[in-house]
Order: structure tokens, then sequence, then C-alpha cells
């Protein structure tokens, strides 16, 4: 598969800019001045208790959410100003498994081709699935995978998908430690090409020079 290694575009200065975020759930504010700079090649771990805020961050650096105040750029430019262009950039996986139950592993991955815009042929997406243990279950609907299984369909995602910035909130959960080992190598290749990934998780990860945001 030719697809599955890109190199993206390295900067001096940061890509990815968070100043002075506040943020409010309901009656409650999560977070105020949080301030993050994510350069090309990095990997920042967002950590913290239940219920602090990493998934409702991890939203507004997605542009899912707004924050009460502050800014959010990519490349300088407002992420809401320049949405279209920022969701090219951007894999944002969420903890629910954002997948058609009722459509098979191969099936979701051309849906998300078709609206990621990417060509991606049958061979390349059935090569991607077998990378991660999927051999022999491509044809069968989501529903009828197992929650590490539906996980693997989500890995075949992000290498199929180019994008340079992943976000990644609790990608690891359900995982075995085969697949828990190929996630983090994944990560490790994606951040040798200058991608970057902002994830959640609850347990320490193998992944050289990750830089850590405590909530
Ligand atoms: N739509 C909403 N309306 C009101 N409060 C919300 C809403 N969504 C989330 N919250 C609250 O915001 C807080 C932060 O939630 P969030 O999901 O960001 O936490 P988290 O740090 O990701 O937690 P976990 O580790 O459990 O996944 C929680 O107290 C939650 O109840």
């Amino acid at each position: 598969m030719t697809a599955t290694i890109s190199t993206f575009p390295s900067s001096t200065q940061p890509l990815l800019e968070a100043n002075a975020l506040v943020c409010v759930r309901g009656e409650r504010k999560l977070f105020s001045s949080l301030s993050l700079q994510v350069f090309a090649g990095e990997c920042w771990h967002v950590r913290g208790e239940n219920g602090v805020g990493k998934t409702s961050l991890l939203r507004l650096l997605s542009g899912l959410a707004s924050p009460e105040s502050g800014d959010i750029l990519w490349a300088g430019r407002s992420i809401h100003q320049e949405a279209q262009g920022y969701r090219q950039k951007l894999l944002f996986l969420g903890h629910r498994d954002a997948l058609k139950e009722d459509l098979t592993a191969l099936e979701n991955l051309r849906m998300y081709a078709g609206i990621d815009g990417i060509a991606l042929t049958d061979e390349d997406a059935v090569i991607a699935l077998r990378r991660f243990g999927l051999k022999g279950r491509e044809d069968l609907p989501v529903y009828c995978l197992s929650a590490g299984q539906k996980k693997r369909v989500l890995m075949a995602r992000m290498v199929t998908r180019h994008a340079q910035l992943w976000i990644l909130d609790e990608p690891f959960n359900a995982l075995d430690a085969t697949a828990v080992q190929e996630l983090e190598q994944l990560i490790v290749d994606h951040l040798k090409s200058n991608g970057m990934v902002i994830l959640t998780s609850h347990q320490a990860l193998a992944i050289a020079n990750m830089k850590v945001l405590d909530l």
C-alpha cells in the first residue's frame, strides 16, 4: 500500500495554537486561561480525573464546540473562520466509535473516504483493515465486531485518512496488548512524518518525548 506514509509540512512556528481558552459546560467553568502550542511532530497527552474537561477540550480543539472566550488558530488563522481548510488537516476520533453499525468495515472506510474527499481504492482499504488484524472481517457489518475490532477499524481509518493532526479521545480503550503496541507505533510513525497528535488516555503510554497537559 503506497498511501500509508505521508510526510506533512514542518514549521518553525506552532501549527496549532490555543490562546486563553475558557470552557464552560452547563453551569460549571471547567477551565480558564488554557493556552497550548502544538508543533509539527509533537504528541500531547491530555490527562486528568473523570469529568475534569478532557473531552470538552478536544471538542474545542476540533472545532466541534466553541470556547466561552479565547482563540484557536491553525497556521495563524482561526479554525472557525477557516473551518473547511482545518477539517482537511484534522482527524478527530471521539471515544464513542464513529462507525455506522449497519455498514461493513470496508464500507465504513469507503464512506469516510467520500466524506473526507480522499481517493481510497478497495485494495488499499482491505490492506489497511488486514494490517490491524481484520482479515476475514472486512465484509461483516460493524455491529458484528467486538469493541476492540471496532477500534481497529478506526486505526485503519487513521492510516487511510492522511490528516496531519490527529485528535483522539481515549483511543486505547478496549484494545488488547498487541493492538496497544500497534497504535503506539502508528502514532510514533505519524510523528516522524511531522504528524501531530493530541490524545486523552487514563493509561501510561510508551511514546517518547510526549508532552503532557494536566487539566
Ligand atoms: N452537554 C453538557 N451539558 C452540561 N455539562 C456537560 C455537558 N457535557 C459534559 N458536561 C460536563 O462537563 C464536565 C467535563 O466533561 P468531559 O467529558 O469533558 O470530561 P472528561 O475529563 O473527558 O472525563 P472522562 O475522563 O470521564 O472522560 C463533566 O462534569 C460533564 O458532566
